[in-house]
Parts: C-alpha cells; sequence; structure tokens
C-alpha cells in the first residue's frame, strides 16, 4: 500500500498552547482514517494545518511524495485535498448545483477572454460541469440530483451535508477531509450518513479519507484505523476497538486509567 499522507514532528503553536504537539502520522491511500480525542485536542487543527488555513510552527507534511507543509490553501487544494467543515458553509440562498459546481471552478475558465472569445468551450465546460455535479448528488440522493437547481435553504440536515461532500468530490481529491459530518444529525440520519461515506469509499477507492467524529458508532462503523489526540499529542493509534480499549485513551476520555 503506497502512503499518500505523511507528517512529521508537525508542531502548531498559538502562543504558549501546543495546539499540535509533534505530531507525526501516515495514511494510505484509499483508507478510511478516523481521528477522535477530547474537545480541544487539535483534531482541527490538524485539518487546519494540513490544509494551508494554520502554518505550521515546524514539522512537515507531505502528500503524494511532495512537501505541501507552506503552501497557501488555494494550492494544497490543487494538489489534491479537499475538506468539509464542522458548521455547515454553503450558500443557503444559491441552488444545489452552483454549490456543488464551486467545487470544480478551477476546471472551468469563466474569465472574460473566455466568456466573450471561446464561448462554445466554455459553456461547454460548464455544461460538463453541471454534469458531473449531477451525478455526484446522485450518487447519494436521488431528490437532491432531480432538484438541482432549488435553493439549499430547501434542505434538511443530511441533505446539506450531502451537498458539502459532493463539492468536495466533484474536485476530484485524493485526500478527503471530513470535520465532523454527522454534527447536528438526528440518530436515523446519522446512520444513513454512514452508509453515505461508505459508499463513497465504493465509488472512490483510491482516495484517502479522514474523518473527525464526536459519535464513536460512526467511528467504529466506518473507520479502518484511528488516530487519537489529547492535548495536540497522538496517544495511540491503530483499529477502533483497540483504541478503545487503550488505558491511555480511557483516561483522556474519562479522566481515570482503568
Ligand atoms: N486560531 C486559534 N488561536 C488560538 N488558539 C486556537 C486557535 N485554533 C485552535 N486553538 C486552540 O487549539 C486547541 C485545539 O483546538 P481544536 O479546535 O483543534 O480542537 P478540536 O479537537 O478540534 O476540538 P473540538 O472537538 O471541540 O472541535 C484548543 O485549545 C483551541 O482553543
Amino acid at each position: 500500500m503506497t502512503t499518500l499522507l505523511k507528517t512529521e514532528d508537525l508542531l502548531v503553536q498559538f502562543g504558549g498552547l501546543k495546539a499540535l504537539d509533534r505530531l507525526s502520522v501516515s495514511f494510505d491511500a484509499g483508507a478510511i482514517v478516523g481521528v477522535i480525542g477530547p474537545n480541544g485536542s487539535g483534531k482541527t487543527t490538524f485539518f487546519n494545518a494540513i490544509t494551508g488555513l494554520y502554518q505550521p510552527t515546524s514539522g512537515t507534511i507531505v502528500l503524494d511524495g511532495e512537501d505541501i507543509t507552506d503552501l497557501p490553501t488555494a494550492d494544497v487544494f490543487r494538489h489534491g485535498v479537499s475538506r468539509t467543515f464542522q458548521r455547515c458553509r454553503l450558500c443557503l440562498d444559491m441552488s444545489v448545483v452552483d454549490n456543488v459546481m464551486v467545487g470544480r471552478h478551477h476546471k472551468v475558465d469563466a474569465g472574460f477572454f473566455s466568456n466573450v472569445f471561446r464561448r462554445s468551450r466554455y459553456r461547454k465546460s460548464l455544461k460538463e460541469s453541471v454534469e458531473v455535479s449531477r451525478e455526484a448528488l446522485a450518487n447519494f440522493s436521488g431528490s437532491l440530483a432531480e432538484n438541482l437547481f432549488e435553493p439549499v435553504s430547501k434542505f434538511n440536515m443530511i441533505d446539506r451535508r450531502r451537498i458539502e461532500v459532493c463539492r468536495a468530490l466533484v474536485a476530484e481529491p485524493k485526500l478527503l477531509l471530513l470535520d465532523e459530518p454527522a454534527a447536528g444529525m438526528t440518530l436515523d440520519e446519522t446512520r444513513e450518513f454512514m452508509d453515505d461515506i461508505l459508499r463513497i469509499r465504493d465509488l472512490y477507492p483510491r482516495m484517502t479519507i479522514v474523518i473527525i467524529e464526536h459519535e464513536m458508532d460512526v467511528m467504529q462503523r466506518v473507520a479502518e484505523t484511528c488516530v487519537v489526540l489529547s492535548f495536540g499529542r497522538k496517544i495511540s493509534e491503530g483499529p477502533f476497538e483497540q483504541v478503545i480499549a487503550d488505558p491511555w485513551v480511557q483516561e483522556a476520555y474519562l479522566g481515570k486509567r482503568s
């Protein structure tokens, strides 16, 4: 199995606080990895450092053999990293398809020259993007694919999450980062969403998925391996059942060692 993402001694410091404390991880291409840990343990900081939102204080991030440590967010995206955020980040008044197509903006040349002098090529690439978006949505929900031009505000939480995931997927990433995708969902929606994640895995078998989630049922069902963070440090790593039985993990979560 080839390594897709490797971080070495990744340190992210805010003043005296080490949000990530010399974190070294290595994720295989095609793996589904869960990142768990108590509140404030550095999970989102890990995603923010990978995607260039936070500049690491020191350490390295290598994606598919290329050093992306100090790249700005847009370049990290072009290297094949897409993500979703803890809080839904969709334009609610815009249509489903417009929101999804944002993920393919780099594939459509919408500049003035293209718009005026290469109109047919521009139209073709726009049409292609609509079709790719429709196909991505159809994989998760027939109703979304049939209501492409409806505003996002009409849809419930699970469909909004699906739209966000499709926006990330249409960019054709090598690495997909999902930050608490089940947040705000009911129990039934969460279960449905777990099936969606497994469907993503079947549809995009070479893509690595890293998921932050507090719902342990989700982790148990979808993650092949888990990394546990506490105060920015990796305290355990391995299959879900193994890490959850680890006394260090129990101490971090429950405050006592068994
Ligand atoms: N921009 C920032 N400035 C200062 N401190 C920050 C910043 N971002 C994160 N932190 C701090 O870094 C630590 C890790 O935060 P982070 O959001 O990564 O934790 P988390 O594990 O994702 O938490 P949660 O499960 O609550 O989302 C926290 O103490 C947080 O307050």
